[in-house]
């Protein structure tokens, strides 16, 4: 039984290390990505303490270079996702008892693996599996993950701090319960911190889930699961399980105890779990919570008083950092012709010195795309590009899959606002920019909240604070993160709380309070000190 009313550490931002040459840490992580890569896993499921291996196989390989054999996953069959759900269920007994500071302490704890002994390994594994340059794994897999492991704890001490007033021999409290079912975690494959966040935070309010990360990521998420493990993540509070999206998805869809789903990934899937869920509404045992992170079409729009090199520069990282494949990547953007010959002529300039290869060769800025089917449609549009009158290709505009999936960051200008690359989202290196006349700044802000169903990031460039002011209204519902002269990419844990509206998900803010409240369900709970003992109101005896 706890015998005080426990401060957690202060949650602060882990210090992204430099990866310089010469430095310690540059060394750890190419070391341990040569002898990662020069050996074979084999990636079981884990559901309780087991490790299942169902000889249903399928092969890892790093996107970079697909003919190398990095092991092999096993694959799930239906009776082992209800397997997973039984046990998470059984699980659920324990550890939604457990004392807060103990789930504390093994996520604490797991934060402090990843800063120290488990940081190369995760870093380096992330950049094999996600094709991540030292950089982008970094701040992904080391920091943002230690991010939300810290800050979480802390936030869930606020949840639980929050109390009602209590008056008159009264006590009032609340009790910030677990839900009473299990959660289903689906994660992307682009953030190793997105995947191991999901199922974490869910599980530090108390609550048991079953995972299932993206079939791309499977290689980093393994490294995932054996910290969790060091850390001391009691057997079957996070299950992982792989296999086919759907069947697996059906199934835990299916069972009267599902809690919630703790999604991030594309628009599409997303919304069509949202249907199968109304589909089995009364079934369920209780409603469950829908938290879904989704995707883009994040801008960026420049005004006549910004500055061209900055715009350029933005582009340039904000587009094309980590191959565009973040959520939060800059897919569009609107620059003012008078500024379109500088912008044009640094980004020019830039790309030509961006190399491009194996994440291994800290000099590549760049890397490839996730897959095979990332990389066929990536090269469908710019195909088009290539054949479209209202289009031009400015630079890039190249591709090659026979070692890895490479698409050269590319930049298409369009003369129509509306042109299919200024809406849908690609999620690849492809930028595609529309020039316009500077008189038209305010009908351009319009057709920026309007060109695209999604609102996640966007950033707005300018010197003028009337313009500023003017963009951050006429703007308001179109991006859930506004950048004002900075690129739509990089938020920290803490200090820009992430997520979109509109196709862009149910904006909960991952790694901030407003999530984690998601994930209980509160109990009021009012003592009486000296009960009435009479039923009539005072007055009724005068
Ligand atoms: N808003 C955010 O915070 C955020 C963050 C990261 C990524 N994203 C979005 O994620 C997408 C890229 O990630 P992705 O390619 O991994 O997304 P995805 O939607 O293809 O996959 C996400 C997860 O859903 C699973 N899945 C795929 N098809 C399914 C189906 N039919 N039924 C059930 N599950 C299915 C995948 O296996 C994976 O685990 C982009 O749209 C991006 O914008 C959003
Ligand atoms: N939070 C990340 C994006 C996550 C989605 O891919 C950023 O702000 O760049």
């Amino acid at each position: 039984m706890p015998k005080g009313i426990y401060t957690v550490p202060k949650a602060f931002n882990e210090p992204v290390k430099s990866y310089a040459p010469g430095t310690t840490e540059r060394e750890l992580t190419l070391n341990s990505f040569k002898e990662q890569y020069n050996q074979t896993v084999d990636v079981p499921l884990y559901i309780g303490g087991e490790e299942i291996r169902t000889g249903n196989t399928k092969n890892l390989f790093p996107p970079f270079d697909h003919k190398h054999h990095l092991g092999t996953y096993h694959l799930a069959d239906k009776a082992l996702v209800e397997k997973a759900i039984s046990t998470a269920l059984e699980a659920r007994v324990k550890w939604s008892a457990m004392p807060w500071e103990h789930r504390a302490s093994i996520f604490l704890k797991a934060a402090e693996l990843i800063a120290g002994p488990y940081r190369a390994k995760l870093n380096a594994a992330t950049m094999i599996a996600q094709a991540k340059t030292l950089h982008q794994a970094e701040i992904d897999a080391a920091c943002e993950f230690i991010d939300f492991l810290r800050f979480n704890v802390e936030f869930m001490t606020q949840i639980y701090a929050e109390q009602p007033i209590s008056t008159d021999g009264v006590w009032n409290r609340l009790e910030h319960r677990p839900l009473e079912g299990f959660i289903y975690a689906i994660t992307p494959f682009n953030f190793t911190a997105i995947a191991g966040n999901l199922p974490a935070s869910v599980a530090l309010m108390g609550n048991v889930v079953v995972w299932k990360p993206s079939a791309t990521q499977i290689y980093s998420a393994n490294v995932i699961v054996e910290i969790f493990r060091e850390a001391g993540l009691p057997d079957g509070v996070i299950n992982v399980i792989y296999g086919d999206s759907a069947m697996i998805t059906d199934t835990l869809l299916a069972s009267p105890d599902f809690a919630g789903i703790h999604f991030t990934g594309s628009t599409s899937v997303f919304n069509s779990m949202w249907e199968k869920i109304g589909k089995n509404i009364n079934n369920y045992k209780t409603y469950p919570r829908i938290v879904g992170e989704t995707g883009g079409k994040d801008f960026v729009i420049a005004h006549p008083s910004s500055h061209a090199k900055e715009v350029a520069v933005a582009l340039t990282r904000g587009s094309f950092e980590y191959q565009g494949q973040k959520c939060s990547a800059a897919s569009r953007a609107y620059v003012p012709a008078s500024l379109w010959g500088d912008i044009k002529n640094y980004m020019i300039a830039d790309l030509k010195t961006i190399k491009m290869g194996s994440p291994e060769d800290p000099t590549n800025f760049v890397s490839s795309v996730i897959s095979e089917s990332s990389f066929d449609k990536l090269a469908k549009y710019i195909e088009q590009a290539k054949l479209d009158s209202d289009a031009e290709i400015i630079a890039g505009g190249n591709y090659d899959k026979s070692v890895g999936y490479f698409i050269e960051p590319t930049v298409i200008v369009t003369t129509n606002p509306k042109y299919e690359t200024m809406q849908t989202e690609l999620f690849g290196p492809v930028l595609t920019i529309y020039v316009y006349e500077d008189a038209k700044w305010s009908e351009t802000l319009k057709l920026v909240d309007e060109t695209s169903a999604y609102a996640l990031t966007g950033a707005i460039f300018s010197q003028c604070r009337y313009a500023i002011d003017e963009a951050t209204k006429a703007l308001v519902n179109a991006a859930g993160n506004f950048y004002i002269n900075d690129k739509p990419t990089g938020a920290v844990v803490g200090q820009q709380p992430f997520g979109g509206a509109r196709a862009s998900g149910t904006n909960d803010k991952a790694g901030s309070i407003l999530n984690l409240l998601r994930w209980v369900s509160p109990r009021t709970i009012k003592e009486t000190f000296v009960p009435a003992t009479d039923y009539k109101y005072p007055f009724l005896n005068k």
